[in-house]
């Protein structure tokens, strides 16, 4: 095993893959160990909190045993209380990197704020929990906009702006991609997205030479767009005086960004690649992260993807994932912020305006603590910020409309494993992506998502072993109204086939596992709080690229979205964005950023006329 420390070559990774590549399946693999319930934090916290409870009963011991290892620390310090006797500039409901991201840049700029998290520790569905030694992250490993320069940065910005920084580790892939045979590939298309943009480039027009032109003509489209959104100093959309000025300041990455909004990547793609089975290359290369194919991904959302893994490139956090929304809280305290953990709010509270109109003006919690404040903000999903905490009656015609153009994408089943250290020996690429059939992409359990952290931050696992985390999108549905002991099995069952076709790239894997804890979209509803486990909003039809996605505000006044159901959509560095966007409109609200207050409500109204009618 390697400790990464930078970018390899191409040559020292063809040479590895020799030792790994698509291999035979291995025999059925042994369980080792209890697989239990994977949630990130005490069942006693959560049993008070959630009515869908989907663990058997006789693994209770088990579940106590695994949450006195499981975060936080003893050393560190869980608030529960913060005044409820003052009005805060901005209450927010959760804790994930959305709303973290949102309160350090509020706080920064000195506003009064709390967040009302549910769980016993911040992050969300970008926290880890630790189990028998092992540090896992609770979603992918992944991390966009850890980088040192430019200005799409964003997470490190947002720690800078509570003074916080976090060491990272290099990731020389961002993922490497064994596909489907084919009569051109019968072994499989395997390909490795290299940290060195030109790498990458060659790596693929190796395997499609006839595309050369083509491949280097749509990944230029996407520098394009990355180019323009890295010299802009990134905020709300939402305000016109800092648009207009950074319109003054940079007009033609403004207007090169203003061209790509309504477009989306199947149509750039299809503009200078002929050749099917790398258009679904392409497919992959959006999916992978948009969880559609490249017709239903919005261009600028690939622009900052395809181009920030080159540019900042993929960094791990030391330590792992979590660490980020450790430091943010820890940032977010020592500026003046509450944070304030196992705060289930159940209700945001509305009072009637002078002109007819409802105000959001504080939330109510399950323990029937209220908190006031000039703004909420929620980092909840949309359909739990509305339906959940507001009511479907109450349903905006703007919320309306937002459901019938997107619809909850899937969840996740996921496992997170410790194995044998031999099987990852020689392995350098923390991420994979397998899928035996193209067909079978958009499917249930298709697509299988591999994350190794061990390969770049060994402290994670105990001496002699490593992580692996494997994960398929899936949906709900398929959980549901099974027996305690229905869902037991099914969860052994379908995490024993994941495991079979790990066997393929991981030889070995099924019979050296230390250590296995099953989640399914069930877990995701249970522990994240979100609405069947969704990681957010897909377009239910073709999509007008980001023309339709909401921003921060909503239609009704003093309450905001933030997180993967705001524009830009899912992603950690997405979210953080949205953060960075929602801070910059409440500040604005709230009279602590210049504005001009005409043109900005006229503004208002021309970008919902056009949301509206995209
Ligand atoms: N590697 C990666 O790229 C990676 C890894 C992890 C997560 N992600 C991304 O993060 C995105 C999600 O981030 P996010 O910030 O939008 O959401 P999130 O789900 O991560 O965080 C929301 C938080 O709100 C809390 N919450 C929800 N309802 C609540 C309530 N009623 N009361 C109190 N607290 C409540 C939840 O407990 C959770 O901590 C996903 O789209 C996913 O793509 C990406
Ligand atoms: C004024 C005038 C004229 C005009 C105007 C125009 C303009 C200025 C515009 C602008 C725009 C903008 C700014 C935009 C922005 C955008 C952004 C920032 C975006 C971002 C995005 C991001 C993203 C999407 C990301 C994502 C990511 C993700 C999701 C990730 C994921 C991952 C995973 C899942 C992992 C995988 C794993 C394995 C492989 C294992």
């Amino acid at each position: 095993m390697r400790l990464t420390t930078g970018p390899t070559s191409a040559a020292s990774h063809a040479q590895a893959a020799k030792t790994k590549g698509l291999r035979g399946v291995a025999p059925a693999p042994r369980t080792v160990g209890a697989p239990i319930f994977s949630g990130v934090v005490s069942d006693s916290v959560q049993a008070s909190t959630s009515a869908q409870s989907s663990q058997p009963a006789s693994r209770a011991s088990v579940r106590a045993s695994a949450s006195k290892t499981a975060y936080p620390p003893s050393s560190r310090v869980i608030n529960t209380e913060a005044p409820t006797d003052v009005e805060y500039d901005a209450v927010i409901v959760g804790g994930g990197m959305g709303g973290l991201a949102t309160a350090a840049r509020l706080v920064a700029k000195g506003a009064k704020v709390v967040v009302l998290e549910k769980y016993l520790l911040p992050g969300g569905s970008a926290a880890h929990f630790k189990r028998e030694g092992y540090t896992f992250d609770v979603g992918s490993s992944m991390m966009f906009g850890m980088g040192t320069e430019g200005t799409t940065n964003l997470i490190t910005k947002c720690l800078e702006s509570v003074g916080k920084k976090i060491e990272t580790v290099p990731d020389p892939t961002q993922v490497v991609y064994h596909l489907p045979k084919s009569e051109r590939f019968p072994k499989g298309l395997e390909v490795a997205v290299w940290r060195k943009y030109e790498e990458f480039i060659d790596e693929l027009a190796a395997k499609f030479p006839h595309e050369r032109e083509g491949i280097k003509k749509f990944y230029d489209e996407c520098w394009r767009i990355f180019d323009s959104l890295n010299v802009l100093d990134l905020k709300s959309l939402e305000e016109p005086r800092y648009l207009l000025g950074e319109f003054a300041k940079q007009p033609l990455a403004c207007l090169t960004l203003a061209s790509f909004l309504p477009t989306n990547t199947g149509d750039v793609a299809r503009k200078h690649i002929k050749d099917p089975e790398l258009l679904r290359f392409i497919d992959i290369e959006c999916f992978i992260w948009s969880t559609v194919p490249a017709d239903l991904t919005p261009m600028i959302n690939a622009g900052m993807v395809f181009c920030d893994r080159h540019f900042g490139g993929i960094n791990y956090p030391v330590g792992g994932v979590g660490r980020i929304g450790e430091e943010l809280a820890a940032g977010i305290e020592e500026y003046g912020g509450k944070i304030v953990y196992k705060a289930n709010v159940k209700e945001i509270l509305l009072s009637p305006q002078p002109d007819g109109s409802q105000r959001a003006t504080g939330v109510r919690l399950a323990d029937g603590r209220v908190f006031k404040g000039k703004t909420v903000i929620s980092n909840a999903t949309r359909w739990d910020t509305f339906e959940g905490l507001i009511g479907k009656d109450k349903l905006p015609e703007s919320e309306q409309l937002f459901r019938k153009r997107f619809k909850k994408s899937p969840s996740f089943f996921s496992i997170h494993m410790g194995v044998k250290a031999q099987v990852l020996e020689g392995e350098k690429d923390c991420h994979h992506i397998v899928l035996e059939d193209w067909a079978k992409m958009e499917k249930a359990r298709g697509v299988l998502f591999v994350s190794l952290p061990t390969v770049l931050d060994p402290s994670l696992a105990p001496p002699g072993n490593h992580i692996v985390h494997a994960f398929v999108p899936d949906w709900i549905e398929d959980w549901q109204g099974l027996s305690v002991e229905e869902y037991e099995a099914k969860k052994e069952a379908v995490a024993d086939d994941i495991c079979r076709r790990l066997d393929a790239i991981l030889p070995g894997l099924s019979s050296n596992i230390t250590f296995r804890e099953v989640g399914t979209p069930r877990t995701h509803r249970r522990f994240l709080n979100r609405e069947d486990g969704t990681y957010g909003p897909i377009p239910s039809r073709r999509p007008l690229g980001m023309l339709s996605m909401p921003f921060n505000t909503t239609d009704i006044p003093g309450l905001y979205c933030v997180g993967d159901s705001a524009f830009p959509g899912q992603g950690v560095n997405a979210v953080v964005f949205s953060g960075f966007g929602c801070a910059h409109r409440v500040l604005t609200d709230l009279g602590r950023e210049p504005a001009w207050p005409v043109i900005d409500k006229a503004f208002g109204a021309l970008l919902r006329t056009v949301r509206n009618a995209s």
